[in-house]
């Protein structure tokens, strides 16, 4: 590039990048009125001292359901005698590890890494909040995740009869599922489905105007005067929608066009900066999933790589040569990946032989390939 295409340090076509960073909490929440009602109707008692209403919120992935939990959350901080922790079930997926966070959220030290068993953590929880009088409202955000570890049953039972075994706990439960293929109430216990009625929260995918309209506020804050055009951000919408509606897909677009544009020399973005960039964000989805991957749950999708479409039996035999785990552990493996969304598994007939499996990635394998190595 010639140095004359070059924009010199101080010119940008951004004002604050951070604005485009997907944890950012965004000051307008636009659209999600309706599902912020319902919220704060549930926890409202929470206020008063009592015990919340708990909550299932479900919608597709980057609609707003962990902002909205956040939000809410930001606002009963100010509040005394409630106390709100959010849990990330990607990274802590069984039960112990969700009443790891919680007890480090309410004594602002991390349990002993070993020899605490789970009732002696529990009951330093619920003392806390009865000595206290504190009411506790926990999100457990991505859910799902502690289904495909079948750790969902055992983690809400506790936390919805705390009540019960330690009198004057009071724990509310917010559920966040962006799996809509999970049926989260029929596939818990009888145990747990008999005491879990929460109220129902739906976050529906955003439409291409609901996008843009999110977007501007973004644009006019991250962007500096004339960068973005209209024209720009109804492409940037239009991309978004066709990928689902995910607004994480419209944000990371917004930036890596920004970054397009200041690469071209030029302080304003183009549609062509939009489309190129479009090749990369589409793919943030998967970024995700496969940041929330073990390490062997990583060498099978490594594995499938090159084996993309074969029949499990295969599959399993390169992948034993890599882990030397055995056939049960894979095809538990084989199932998580399939939850999350990274390998698609067919049943076919073989002559003869009945029906067996078919892995294939769910992506471009050299995407997945390219993403598993960042
Ligand atoms: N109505 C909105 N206004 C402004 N920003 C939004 C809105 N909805 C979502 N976002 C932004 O989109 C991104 C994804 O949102 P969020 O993480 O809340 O989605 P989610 O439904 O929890 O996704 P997942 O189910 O994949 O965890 C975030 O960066 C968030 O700031």
């Amino acid at each position: 590039m010639a140095d004359d295409d070059m924009l010199s340090w101080d010119e940008s076509v951004f004002r604050d990048e951070g604005v485009l960073e997907l944890d950012y909490l965004p000051e307008a929440f636009l659209h999600r009125d309706e599902q912020m009602e319902t919220l704060k109707y549930a926890l409202r008692p929470a206020v008063r001292g009592s015990r919340p209403l708990n909550v299932m919120a479900r919608g597709p992935p980057g609609t707003g359901k962990t902002t909205a939990v956040q939000k809410l959350f930001d606002e009963l901080a100010g509040v005394g005698g409630v106390e709100t922790v959010r849990v990330n079930c990607q990274v802590d997926s069984t039960r112990y590890a969700v009443f790891s966070r919680l007890f480090e959220s309410l004594f602002e030290y991390e349990p002993p890494a070993s020899g605490v068993s789970f009732n002696k953590l529990f009951g330093q929880i619920t003392n806390r909040l009865v000595e206290d009088d504190d009411v506790l409202v926990v999100a457990l955000d991505d859910v799902n995740y502690l289904f495909y570890e079948s750790e969902a049953s055992d983690t809400l039972y506790s936390l919805l009869r705390a009540h019960e075994s330690h009198s004057g706990a009071k724990i509310g439960v917010i559920v966040v599922s962006s799996d809509l293929d999970l049926n989260v109430i029929e596939e818990l216990d009888g145990r747990v489905q008999s005491v879990f009625r929460p109220e129902d929260v739906y976050f529906s995918a955003y439409g291409e105007r609901a996008i843009a309209d999110i977007l501007s506020e973004r644009v006019e804050r991250g962007f500096r005067e004339g960068a973005v055009s209209a024209r720009v951000l109804d492409r940037v919408a239009e991309h978004t929608a066709d990928s689902g509606g995910d607004l994480r897909v419209g944000i990371d677009l917004l930036r890596r066009a920004g970054l397009n544009a200041e690469f071209r020399g030029s302080t304003e973005v183009a549609v062509a900066d939009v489309d190129t960039a479009y090749e990369k964000a589409k793919y943030i989805h998967l970024s995700r999933r496969l940041q929330g991957l073990s390490e062997s749950e990583a060498a099978l999708v490594r594995v499938l790589t090159d084996h993309d479409g074969e029949r499990a039996g295969a599959v399993y035999e390169a992948f034993s040569e890599e882990t030397e785990l055995g056939y049960t552990r894979y095809s538990e493996i084989v199932n998580k990946l399939e939850q999350v969304g990274v390998v698609d598994a067919e049943y076919t007939n073989v002559d003869g032989r009945g029906r067996s499996r078919e892995l294939s990635l769910a992506y471009d394998a050299d995407a997945v390939l390219e993403r598993l190595e960042e």
